[in-house]
C-alpha cells in the first residue's frame, strides 16, 4: 500500500505534534505530501528555537517551542517526545485539553491509562499509535489502541490519518510494546540484515551498488508476496529451494548460525525494554 503516491482528503481539521524529532518529522512530511493536513493546518513544536526556525522555513508550517500554544489551536493533538517525557508534557498543555480535542500519543511504552491520569479533563479521548520510520516513503507500520474515552469514530480518525502513511491496524493495548519491539523497532533490524546481504554480494565479487540493490529489492519483493498472496513464509521459501540446489546450502548456513533464534531473542528484548522505557 503506497499511500504517499495517494491524495489523501483533507481533514479540515487543525493539528499539532508536540516533539518533532526523527519520528515526529517523518510523519509530518508525510502528512504534508498526502495532502492530508495543509502547511496552515499544522504546528510543529521541537525543544530548540533553531530547529523551530528551521523546520518552519524548510516546510512553511509554523514551528514553536511553545507547547500550550500550538495544543490551544489544535483539533489533534500528536505527542512525538521521548517516553519518559510524556507524562510532563501532557501536564504542561492540560489547561487547553477539552473533551473536543484528541490526544494521539506515539510515544513507545507509555499507556493511554498514564496519559488520562496526567491530563486535565480526565474525560480526555487518547489514542496511542506505534508507528516506524518507512512511514516516510509511504510504506510504514502503525499500530493503534484507544483509551477508555476515545470513541470508534476518533479511532477510526486516527486510522485514516496513519494509513496516508502505509498500512495501520488497531490491537489490543495489550499487545503495544510487543508491536513496539517488532514493527516499531524492526526497521533497524531489517537494515542490518540488508547491509550484511549487501556485504554478501561484496564478498562475493558484486559491486556495492548493485550488491544492495540486490539485497533491498528482494527483501521488499519476499515482503510483498508474504502480503499479497496472503501463503505462509515457508511455503514461499519451499518453492525457491529446488532440490539439491543452492538455496537449500545457504539454508543451512542461516539455521546453523541460529538466525532465528537471533531474530526471536531481538524481538524479545526490544520488547521488554519497551515495558520500562516510560519510567527511564
Ligand atoms: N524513531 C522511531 O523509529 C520511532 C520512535 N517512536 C517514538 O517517538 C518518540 C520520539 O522518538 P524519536 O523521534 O526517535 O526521538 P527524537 O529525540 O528524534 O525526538 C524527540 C523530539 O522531542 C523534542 N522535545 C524534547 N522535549 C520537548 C518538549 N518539552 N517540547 C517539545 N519538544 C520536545 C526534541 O527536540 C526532539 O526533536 C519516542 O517516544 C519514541 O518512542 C515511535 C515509533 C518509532
Ligand atoms: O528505539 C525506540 O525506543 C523507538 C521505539 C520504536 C523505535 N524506536
Amino acid at each position: 500500500m503506497s499511500a504517499s503516491s495517494q491524495q489523501a482528503a483533507n481533514t479540515g481539521l487543525r493539528v499539532a505534534i508536540l516533539g518533532t524529532g526523527k519520528m515526529g518529522g517523518i510523519l509530518l512530511e508525510a502528512f504534508l505530501r498526502s495532502g492530508l493536513f495543509n502547511s496552515d493546518q499544522v504546528t510543529a513544536t521541537v525543544a530548540h528555537e533553531a530547529r523551530a526556525t528551521a523546520l518552519a522555513s524548510r516546510l512553511g508550517i509554523r514551528a514553536t517551542t511553545n507547547n500550550l500554544e500550538a495544543a490551544r489551536e489544535a483539533d489533534v493533538i500528536l505527542i512525538g517526545v521521548k517516553p519518559a517525557q510524556v507524562a510532563d508534557l501532557v501536564r504542561e498543555i492540560s489547561p487547553v485539553l477539552s473533551d473536543k480535542k484528541l490526544l494521539i500519543s506515539f510515544a513507545a511504552s507509555v499507556g493511554t491509562r498514564a496519559i488520562e491520569e496526567a491530563a486535565l479533563p480526565a474525560s480526555l479521548s487518547v489514542i496511542r499509535a506505534m508507528p516506524n520510520t518507512p512511514s516516510a516513503v509511504g510504506a510504514g507500520m502503525t499500530a493503534l489502541c484507544r483509551g477508555r474515552n476515545a470513541t470508534l469514530e476518533q479511532l477510526d480518525l486516527a486510522q485514516r490519518i496513519f494509513a496516508t502513511v502505509g498500512r495501520a491496524v488497531v490491537v489490543d493495548e495489550k499487545h503495544m510494546d510487543a508491536v513496539t519491539g517488532l514493527s516499531g523497532s524492526g526497521p533497524a533490524f531489517i537494515y542490518i540484515i540488508l547491509e550484511a546481504l549487501a556485504e554478501a554480494g561484496v564478498n562475493v565479487g558484486l559491486p556495492r551498488d548493485i550488491a544492495t540493490q540486490l539485497a533491498a529489492q528482494t527483501a521488499y519483493g519476499a515482503a510483498k508476496m508474504v502480503l499479497e498472496t496472503g501463503s505462509h513464509p515457508a511455503l514461499l521459501k519451499d518453492e525457491v529451494t529446488t532440490p539439491a540446489g543452492c538455496t537449500v546450502d545457504g539454508i543451512l548456513e542461516l539455521e546453523e548460525g541460529g538466525v532465528r533464534v537471533t531474530l526471536i531473542k531481538a524481538v524479545k528484548r526490544a520488547t521488554e525494554r519497551a515495558r520500562q522505557l516510560a519510567g527511564n
